[in-house]
């Protein structure tokens, strides 16, 4: 709303990160203080670096039996990086601990109890619980920030997605309130949009298994430990099961038209309730944060297309071109117009 009431390009790469670094920080920890994206010693600095440094250290082990020179430095810088943010939650768990009356409980309130239930079924150690925010930072925030970025620039290239999206919104919401979360099952052809953004531009687009035991897979013999790469991205992109694969079709998630409520409606098809679909991995280790992301995204989008018209300098479209990193970036930040078209607030 800034940005538009200013007249000014807003990043929404930047803005998106931002957002979603906030909300996962006040779920967790009940504050915002300490998730500044730009804060080199906060969470989110300490895990952006933490992730650079795994990407690099992992390259290193190219190096084989040399890698335990560390000739680059990166181990060691790992490990003060690791130290610090140890530190930072060890002192937001002491704070958790010695102010907990009279307050809604986050996440980590409730694993300091676990922590101290001498009965709990599972035993946790403060080190557990460290390991646990560090995963849960490191995998919640890029990959709903991405997801965002990727959804918002396919919308601003497809017009007639936007519009059709407008229909639907309109239709379902009228024109005076904004949507929310309970909307979003009314809302075939939004789910439908992010589900192919989530196909085109896995956040995670390679994953990483490794067998505890010898197992056969697809007439493949894997010896124990032995890692093994799944490509999502070029699964969700096969030919074979996809047509136009590398095309933004939202539609082909959707069935034809049906009577519903005695109105005309989109509905969702099974397509990608199977192997051959999985931007949130699959299994005991498939993603656990799916359902949060998808309500966060949904929502959040719906918000966007509601609220403001969207344009890019010089009226060109978007640059699609993928960038490097843990997850599946543009290469370009995503800097865009907003022009208010709705102001609920
Ligand atoms: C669009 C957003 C997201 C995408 C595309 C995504 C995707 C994935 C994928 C592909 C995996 C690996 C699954 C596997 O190995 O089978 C994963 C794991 C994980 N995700 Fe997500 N994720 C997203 C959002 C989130 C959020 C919001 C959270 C939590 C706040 C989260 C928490 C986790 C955790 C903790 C793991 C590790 C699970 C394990 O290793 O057992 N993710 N995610």
């Amino acid at each position: 709303m800034t940005c538009s009431g200013e007249g000014r390009a807003c990043d929404l790469s930047t803005q998106f990160t931002a957002f979603i670094s906030t909300m996962i920080c006040r779920m967790a920890i009940s504050t915002t203080s300490l998730c500044e994206v730009n804060d080199a010693n906060g969470i989110y600095g300490l895990v952006k670096e933490f992730v650079e440094l795994a990407a690099k250290l992992s390259l290193g082990e190219v190096l084989g039996p040399l890698r335990k020179l560390d000739l680059f430095g990166y181990g060691k810088r790992i490990q003060e990086v690791v130290a610090w943010f140890d530190q930072v939650v060890e002192g937001i768990m002491k704070e958790h601990e010695e102010n907990f009356e009279g307050r809604t409980k986050d996440m980590m309130d409730i694993l300091l109890q676990v922590y101290r239930d001498p009965n709990a079924e599972i035993k946790l150690t403060r080190k557990n619980i460290k390991s646990f925010f560090l995963d849960f930072f490191l995998a919640g925030t890029d990959t709903s920030a991405v997801t965002l970025q990727w959804t918002m620039a396919e919308i601003i290239n497809h017009p007639q997605v936007l519009n059709k999206l407008r229909a639907e919104m309109d239709s379902v919401l009228g024109s005076t309130r904004l949507v929310n979360e309970s909307d979003v099952p009314n809302l075939p052809y939004l789910q439908a949009v992010v589900k192919e953004v989530l196909r085109l531009h896995p956040a995670i687009p390679v994953n990483v298994r490794e067998p505890a035991e010898d197992c056969i897979v697809n007439g493949y013999d894997l010896k124990a430990h032995t890692r093994v790469m799944f490509n999502f991205y070029a699964i969700m992109r096969d030919p074979e099961v996809w047509p136009n694969p590398d095309k933004f079709i939202p539609e082909r998630f959707l069935v034809n038209r049906s009577e519903i409520n005695g109105r005309d409606q989109l509905v969702m098809d099974k397509k990608g309730q199977d192997f051959t679909y999985i931007p949130f991995g699959r299994g005991r280790r498939g993603c656990p944060g799916e359902s949060l992301a998808l309500t966060v995204i949904h929502a959040t989008v719906g918000a966007l297309i509601q609220c403001f018209d969207w344009k890019i300098d010089g009226g060109y479209k978007v640059n699609m071109e993928e960038g490097s990193g843990f997850s599946l970036v543009l290469a370009k930040p995503l800097v865009v117009h907003p022009i208010t078209r709705f102001n609920p607030f």
